[in-house]
């Protein structure tokens, strides 16, 4: 399942916050993953073209994308977050299709409606399957509702559960004499599914779909009433059991919409407001209180629990109002996605919170009240759960936890708001883990970025891996595979000295002048961005390897006032969630407090003989013995030089690699991370 995901979301098995104690500054949210997916489905159905723009990019929106091309719609991207979609006009383009909808309950329920209605009327056959979750979650009262009508649709796994297989015969025909009856106390998505299906019967007769029973998750069916309208298909609504589709409905393009950004998805930034912007507001950029999504009245949730909320036309600030939080009893029934946050917030709150009215939370991506429950105890709260119900004591004395994400976005959304619990007065404040953080994929591909982008840590909190080594003993490799390994930033300080190296030579500098390449050194115009080196926005990954340029970094970098003049520089890429420094004196000079400092040799002949591999392989001739000799003088002048000397730290962990491939490299490395973490692996 995780080949699926968006290439954007992490895909390291865990990703551990440190404490974080505030936040500043402004977010922008990505679209509506309702909203998204409502729209992908009507263009593709109606006549004419539409273009989408702010759509969200997730691994739920691109099931809907694949399964709409997979049919026969022809979608063209306009821009990083814009398509165009060419609509079917209500007419089948293709009679066979196997759609594969991830767990995605946006598109297997209204794609399995539309398809069945479609199938039944023009013929053809439809397999619609998802992973594993989905084959978990019903959809038995959609089925019982299309049955009557002649929809043929068979379950071959579990009856009542996706996959579903669809067939029909052209020339067929829909019974709806009678009104169409569904159930709507166990997701509400049915009745949307309905909503978007059967206008496709409506040119000559009207349609009524009525519920039976109580409807849950209503917000979700304003929706999809609204988004109905825009496409043309003005549905009457008595109360909400009853919904008439007028007799020659027919679905029209509006040419053009925009997706207004995810409510469900600004909750976790509501609620980090809420517990850490104390100075200023924390600003959340693309959903204002107009919103249509019902997740919007999360607002009224947060205020209640002492967050100070305002709102703009797409905009919101929040802020610390009360606190602790003031711990309410809600009835969570109309924004269940959002109400998880809630649950979180509860961890911050003067009292018991207690949520009721979720039972839906047992079929979504996971058993949410039972995982809710199972993890936030981890932290030391005190839960209690109950069918329909939750309830949440802070802990009394916070523990660092490995949480579990059940392959559930909004999980892993949720724990990391639990790195905060420093402000809740946690001593000593304690990091997070985050297992699998790649499940945000489903709906928020780049949520850890976006909360590390406004989260503040203190430097001291931010762990740091320092590698030091002498030359070409492969800590640069064994770094950033650590890195990316952890999620980390990664400072590869030897570029630091190489790039003042390119800049003095550039300067066309007096490289003997120690004050002038300090200067130099002190205003470096330097970015690393995925992998490479940015001088002045200029990418000189390449030139930076240049042999006169290594040489002279090697020189400069004796230079005390040199070294002294890129300290802060160095220091300055110590950010959450943590740092891998590689270099010569990380563990002795630059962060002398890292959590685990390690130093990487390998004898010379090894070394000596991979720069040969590698410089042969770049198609440049070498001769091994007189590389040999160019390290070991190398290795000499590091270890002389008085101005932090190439030596291991006093607590650091020696590896010596000639033997090891950088897996084992990397694997010895992590294993003794995990030695130093507090997280009792459950
Ligand atoms: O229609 C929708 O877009 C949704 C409806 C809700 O489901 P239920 O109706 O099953 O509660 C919600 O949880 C889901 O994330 C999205
Ligand atoms: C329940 C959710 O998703 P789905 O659309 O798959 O039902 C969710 O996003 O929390």
């Amino acid at each position: 399942m995780e080949s699926h995901r968006a290439e954007t979301a992490p895909r390291q098995p865990f990703l551990d916050l440190p404490p974080l104690n505030g936040v500043a500054g402004t977010v922008r949210l990505p679209g509506s993953k309702s909203i998204s997916n409502r729209v992908l489905l009507l263009a593709g159905l109606c006549a004419g073209t539409t273009a989408v723009h702010d759509l969200l990019d997730s691994d739920d929106t691109r099931v809907m994308l694949d399964a709409l091309a997979a049919l026969g719609c022809d979608i063209e991207r306009l821009g990083p977050s814009s398509v165009r979609v060419q609509g079917l006009d209500g007419r089948l383009r293709v009679q066979e299709a196997r759609l594969f909808l991830g767990n995605a309950g946006t598109a297997m329920r209204p794609l399995a409606a539309a398809l069945a209605v479609l199938a039944t009327l023009q013929g053809g056959r439809f397999e619609l399957a998802g992973v594993a979750r989905m084959h978990e979650r019903p959809i038995g009262d959609l089925v019982d509702a299309l049955r009557p009508l002649g929809c043929n649709i068979a379950c071959p796994g579990n009856e009542g559960y996706p996959p579903l297989r669809l067939s029909g015969s052209a020339g067929g025909a829909l019974a709806l004499d009678a009104p169409v009856r569904v159930r709507g106390d166990v997701s509400s998505q049915f009745l949307t599914a309905l909503l978007m299906a059967l206008p496709l019967a409506a040119a000559e007769r009207a349609v009524v779909i009525e519920v039976e029973g109580e409807l849950i998750s209503r917000p979700y069916v304003e929706i999809t009433l609204n988004l109905l309208a825009r496409f043309g298909i003005d549905v009457r609504r008595e109360g909400w059991q009853r919904f008439t589709i007028p007799a020659g409905s027919a679905y029209r393009s509006p040419g053009a919409i925009h997706v207004e950004g995810d409510a469900s998805s600004a909750s976790y930034f509501i609620a980090a407001g809420a517990i850490a912007a104390t100075a200023a507001p924390l600003r959340i950029e693309g959903v204002g209180a107009d919103s249509i999504q019902g997740d919007i009245h999360f607002i009224e949730a947060a205020r209640a629990m002492g967050a100070e909320v305002l709102t703009g036309p797409n905009w919101l600030e929040v802020q610390r109002g009360a606190w602790p939080l003031r711990a309410i009893d809600l009835d969570a029934n109309h924004i269940p996605d959002a109400a998880m946050t809630l649950a979180v917030m509860g961890l911050y709150a003067d009292g018991r919170t207690r949520l009721h009215n979720i039972a839906s939370w047992r079929v979504k991506e996971t058993d949410r009240i039972s995982a809710m429950a199972t993890e936030l105890r981890k932290f030391g709260a005190m839960v209690d759960e109950g069918e329909d119900w939750l309830s949440i004591e802070p802990p009394s004395h916070w523990h660092a936890a490995a949480i579990h994400t059940y392959d559930d976005h909004r999980m892993a959304m949720c724990a990391s708001l639990a790195a905060f619990n420093g402000l809740a007065g946690a001593t000593p404040p304690v990091p997070v883990r985050v297992l699998d953080p790649g499940c945000v994929a489903k709906t928020f591909p780049t949520y850890f970025d976006a909360l590390l982008g406004v989260a503040t840590a203190s430097q001291q909190q931010v762990p740091v891996i320092t590698v030091d080594g002498p030359t070409a003993s492969g800590k640069g490799t064994l770094s950033s595979e650590l890195a990316a390994a952890l999620g980390y930033h990664h400072l590869d300080s030897g570029a630091l000295y190489r790039a003042t190296a390119l800049a003095v030579l550039e300067a066309g500098a007096d490289a003997g002048n120690e004050a002038a390449v300090a200067a130099l050194a002190a205003r470096l115009p330097i970015r690393f961005e995925l992998q490479r080196v940015l001088l002045e926005g200029i990418d000189v990954s390449d030139r930076l390897r240049e042999e006169r340029v290594g040489l002279l970094a090697s020189q400069i970098s004796a230079l005390p006032a040199v070294r002294a003049a890129l300290v802060e520089l160095q220091l300055g890429f110590r950010r959450a969630p943590g740092l891998v420094a590689d270099g010569r004196d990380m563990g002795t000079v630059i962060f002398p407090g890292a959590a685990l400092k390690v130093f990487l040799t390998a004898s010379a002949a090894q070394r000596a003989e991979r720069r040969h591999k590698q410089l042969i392989s770049k198609g440049i001739s070498a001769n091994l013995d007189s590389l040999r000799a160019d390290l070991e003088a190398r290795d000499a002048r590091d270890m002389q030089r008085s101005a932090a000397p190439l030596r291991p730290a006093q607590d650091a962990r020696l590896l010596d690699n000639s033997a090891l491939s950088i897996e084992a490299s990397v694997e010895q490395v992590l294993a003794w991370w995990e030695d130093v973490q507090p997280f009792a692996t459950r």
